[in-house]
C-alpha cells in the first residue's frame, strides 16, 4: 500500500541527511495521499542510514498507525495539524538545522534582506509565539501544529512554506515531500546569509588595520612600489 509515496518519503528523508540538515535521528519528513487520507512518515528514533521502505510508517489523519512495525515520528501530530490546515501541501519536513534552529531558539523571524530570500519566501519567515504552559504540558506536538496554523492566519502557507517554532526548530512544507526538503535546504541557506548580513551591517567599517602595516606589507611584497608604479 502506498508504495510510490513510501519511496518518495524515504528518498526525501535521505536527501535531508545528504544535505547535512540533520544529525543522528533529528528531524523527519512525511508525505500525504489525500485521496486515501493517509500519511507516510519517518519512524521515530531510526538513523537515516538505516531507513528502508519497510520501516516507513503509515498513519491516518487521527494519527492511528495503519501500517508499519515502528513508532511514527514523535512529531507526527504536528505534521497532521499542518496537513489538515494547509490543503495544498503534500509534504512536511522538520529539522534542527543549525542556522534556522538558532533563529527559532532566539525567537526571531527571518526578515527578507535580499533576492535570495524573495525568490522562495514572500515576506518574513515567521517565528511562532511562546507556547502556553497548558500547551507545553498537554500534547506538545499537536499544540505546536495548532500554533503554527495560528501563526499563518494572515499568511499564505504556499507563499511562505516555512516557520520557525520558537525554542524548537524549523518546519517546512511543499507540494511534495521533496519540495518540502528543498524548502528546508533553502531556509537553512537564507538563515545563514541573514545572520551574516546582520553582522556585516552592525559591525562593518568599525574596524580597519593599521595603515602603516598595510603599507609595509603591500609595498614589501610588490617591490616597494604601488602597482600603478610597476609599469607592468
Ligand atoms: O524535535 C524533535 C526533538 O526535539 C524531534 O524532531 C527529533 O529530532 C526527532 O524525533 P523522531 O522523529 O525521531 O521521533
Amino acid at each position: 500500500m502506498l508504495d510510490k509515496l513510501k519511496k518518495e518519503v524515504l528518498e526525501a528523508n535521505l536527501e535531508l541527511a545528504n544535505r547535512g540538515l540533520v544529525v543522528y535521528t533529528w528531524g523527519n519528513v512525511s508525505g500525504i495521499d489525500r485521496e486515501k487520507g493517509l500519511i507516510v512518515i519517518k519512524p521515530s528514533g531510526i538513523n537515516y542510514e538505516d531507513l528502508t521502505l519497510e520501516k516507513m510508517v503509515v498513519v491516518d489523519l487521527q494519527g492511528n498507525i495503519v501500517e508499519g512495525e515502528y513508532k511514527p515520528s514523535s512529531d507526527t501530530a504536528t505534521h497532521l495539524e499542518l496537513y489538515k490546515a494547509f490543503s495544498e501541501i503534500g509534504g512536511v519536513v522538520h529539522t534542527h538545522s543549525e542556522w534556522a534552529t538558532s533563529y527559532a531558539q532566539a525567537g526571531e523571524a527571518i526578515e527578507p534582506l535580499g533576492t535570495t530570500h524573495a525568490d522562495y519566501f514572500y515576506k518574513s519567515i515567521p517565528c511562532t509565539r511562546d507556547m502556553l504552559s497548558s500547551e507545553i504540558q498537554g500534547d506538545y506536538e499537536r499544540e505546536t501544529g495548532k500554533v503554527i496554523v495560528e501563526t499563518f492566519k494572515q499568511l499564505n502557507p504556499m507563499e511562505v512554506p516555512a516557520v520557525l517554532v520558537k525554542e524548537h526548530g524549523p518546519f517546512t512544507w511543499g507540494k511534495t515531500p521533496y519540495d518540502a526538503v528543498y524548502h528546508s535546504v533553502v531556509l537553512e541557506e537564507i538563515a545563514k546569509i541573514a545572520y551574516k548580513t546582520n553582522i556585516i551591517k552592525n559591525h562593518h567599517c568599525k574596524h580597519r588595520m593599521k595603515e602603516e602595516l598595510l603599507d609595509k606589507h603591500y609595498l614589501r611584497k610588490h617591490g616597494n612600489k604601488a602597482y600603478y608604479g610597476q609599469g607592468k
